[in-house]
């Protein structure tokens, strides 16, 4: 998307973009796949409030990827509304092949097949893509297929293959996830095609990348070296918590990571089940208190997938996760494959308005939270000031976005319009909590650039006549390191 080069007239405001009048704060990311990936379907979804679509290359290929990613940018432009590409790697996941005659095989209980490496999936043997399996699992162990759907038993070692039989049936379809709960696999800090399709990614200039079954800070580190050295030098690293080990170095991860992912789907099949929504609260709870943004994921809306309404424990599901402290619900299956893609964002879109009217009735004093540094001070001061003085809006300048990240750490419960200079800064802040954002070049004088927002604010009915407003900014001024403004306006 780019702003093609807009003219300046006096008192207009020359964004490619426009605020949203009634903004949602919580945000949805989408899978896109084979049910979401034309346009027609794209643009309903970025107008029904998708603000993330996510690439999972552990399906597809580059070049199918790469297609997506060309009309994700070309309909966000027509649309004239911000969008961000999330590239989700593959990681530390071992996954099946592709099925021989698609679209699935059928396991049933008692059956026994082989497993083992190799790309093809058929009724009597399962590919998959870890060599040397026979010598991480013995005799007895399980292994879990799909997210645990489909569960088998290793009986015994049969030259590099495991012989195995079903225990839990059902439909295997490509690619799906393989899980061997009681074994320890070994991988490299970082595997040849994550790095294939990283370098990729730069290529697709994504905004964002995922990186699955984070284990250190270490391996973050590392990848965003990479991406550096590949040309993006801003990079935007989410890291998907799936494992024991993630849960464990959580504290080391968030002090790297840009947002984490909690990916339910394997840290079910990881651990015990019942275990998942305490942790889903832990990670929350810390991702918040390190001002990180957290994604809750995985079968929120599962039932949509077949069905065009959701089931109630799941519109609680999503309801508790934006109550809980999520900066943004993630959609799979439901946008992905499913057969109502465009009625599960609506419905996502609805459950967070409806969750955020229960957050902005919160009356007590905004905490400083996140890191607690300089931004997060002012942040949580801003919207003080703003509910105290009963303002109608913050109006949020900030050039790196680090304002912005502080006032969705705060939470600000006063509605925040936000901008920016990048483009690319404006759209790594769709994970974060809260704001209308939208473009605007950069000025010498911050004051040249009040106007015309607030103008665009009360145009666009935002504001009217005797509201007031908070604006917020830190700026360089001679002979301060830093200099934070704020001001109140009281609109003639
Ligand atoms: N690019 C794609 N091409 C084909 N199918 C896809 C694609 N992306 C996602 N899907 C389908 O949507 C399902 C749900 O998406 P996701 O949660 O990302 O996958 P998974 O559960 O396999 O990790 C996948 O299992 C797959 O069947
Ligand atoms: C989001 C998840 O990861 P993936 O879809 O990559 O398996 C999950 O396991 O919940």
């Amino acid at each position: 998307m780019t702003s093609g080069n807009p003219k300046r007239a006096s008192n207009t405001l020359f964004s490619p973009f426009r605020f949203e009048k009634n903004p949602r704060a919580c945000r949805i990311v989408c899978t896109i796949g084979p049910s979401s990936q034309s346009s027609t379907i794209l643009e309903k979804m970025l107008l029904s409030g998708m603000n993330v679509a996510r690439l999972n290359f552990s399906h597809g290929n580059q070049k199918s990827h790469g297609e997506i990613a060309h009309e994700i940018r070309k309909t966000a432009q027509r649309l004239m509304k911000p969008i961000a590409i999330l590239q989700d790697l593959q990681g530390h996941k071992v996954r099946v092949g592709n099925v021989q005659h698609p679209p699935s095989i059928c396991l049933n209980e008692g059956q026994e097949i082989l497993l083992g490496h190799g790309e093809t999936v058929s009724n009597k043997r399962i590919g998959i893509d870890y060599q040397d399996i026979s010598h991480s699992v013995t005799p007895g162990q399980h292994v879990f297929l799909d997210d645990g759907s489909i569960e088998l038993e290793v009986l015994s070692t049969q030259g590099d293959d495991l012989h195995c039989q079903v225990n839990l049936g059902g439909e295997l379809h490509s690619r799906k996830g393989v899980i061997f709960p009681d074994s320890h696999l070994s991988f490299p800090l970082l595997n040849e095609k994550d790095e294939k399709d990283a370098h990729f990614g730069v290529s697709l200039n994504v905004d964002m990348v995922a990186m699955s079954f984070v284990r250190s800070a270490t391996e973050i580190i590392e990848m965003r070296l990479r991406l550096a050295a590949w040309g993006k030098k801003d990079s935007f690293i989410v890291a998907k918590i799936e494992d024991r080990k993630g849960i464990d170095n959580l504290d080391e991860i968030l002090h790297v990571a840009d947002a984490v992912l909690i990916a339910r789907g394997d840290l079910g099949v990881t651990l015990p089940r019942e275990k998942v929504p305490g942790i889903q609260k832990t990670i929350i709870q810390k991702a918040n208190t390190f001002g990180v943004p957290v994604i809750t994921a995985t079968q929120m809306l599962e039932s949509m997938i077949y069905h065009d309404k959701p089931t109630r424990a799941e519109v609680n599901d999503v309801y508790s996760a934006v109550i809980g402290g999520s900066d943004a619900v993630m959609l799979s299956g439901e946008t992905a494959s499913g057969r109502y893609p465009l009625h599960a964002v609506r419905e996502m879109d609805r459950i967070c308005r409806e969750a955020e009217k229960e957050l902005r009735n919160f009356k007590g004093e905004i905490p400083v939270r996140g890191r607690q540094d300089m931004h997060d001070k002012m942040a949580a001061s801003a919207v003080n000031l703003a509910r105290n003085t009963k303002a109608r809006c913050i109006l949020a300048f900030s050039l790196s976005g680090a304002t912005l990240k502080a006032l969705s750490a705060a939470r600000s419960n006063v509605p925040v319009y936000g901008i920016v200079v990048e483009e690319q800064v404006l759209r790594q802040l769709l994970l974060h909590w809260g704001h209308s954002l939208i473009t605007m070049p950069h000025e010498e004088k911050l004051e040249d650039l009040i106007g015309p927002a607030l103008r665009q604010l009360q145009e666009q009915g935002i504001v009217r006549t005797n509201d007031r407003i908070v604006v917020m900014a830190s700026e360089a001024e001679p002979g301060a390191k830093e200099t934070y403004l704020f001001k109140l306006y009281l609109l003639k």
